[in-house]
């Protein structure tokens, strides 16, 4: 889906409910594999296995800069993230089984039910 970027965007809430999942998506990243962008002289052909890096880190700033319109632009990019890090790691990897734990984990914190708590800020 794409995301209609409006960087003149004021700070609004939406930024500080995004800032505070995000810390607690960070929490499930205990070795911070996805804290910084990936580095190529790590990982081998990355920029060209991965079209789109993302990071926490990447987050984190367009948070800071409002660039995210909605809530499912923020899930867009933390699903990215885990996607990229399933694509250009095998299955079994510390990096790919580490992906899929925080991708299942983090999408249980982001379902309505979870977020219904935190006020009809989403609305
Ligand atoms: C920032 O990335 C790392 C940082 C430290 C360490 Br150790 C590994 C990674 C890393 N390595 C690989 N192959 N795939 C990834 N997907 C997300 N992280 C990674």
């Amino acid at each position: 889906r794409t995301c209609v970027l409006k960087a003149s965007q004021k700070r609004r809430p939406l930024s500080r409910l995004l800032e505070q999942l995000l810390r607690n998506l960070e929490k499930r990243d205990p070795n911070q594999f996805f804290a910084w962008p990936v580095n190529d002289n790590f990982a081998p052909g990355y920029s060209n296995i991965i079209r789109r890096p993302m990071d926490f880190s990447t987050m984190k700033q367009k948070i800071d800069d409002n660039e995210y319109k909605s809530l499912n632009c923020f899930i867009n990019d933390f699903k990215l993230m885990c996607n990229n890090a399933m694509k250009y790691n095998k299955p079994g990897t510390v990096y790919h089984k580490a992906a899929r734990r925080l991708l299942h984990s983090g999408l249980k914190q982001l379902t309505p039910a979870k977020l219904r708590p935190l006020g009809n800020i989403l609305t």
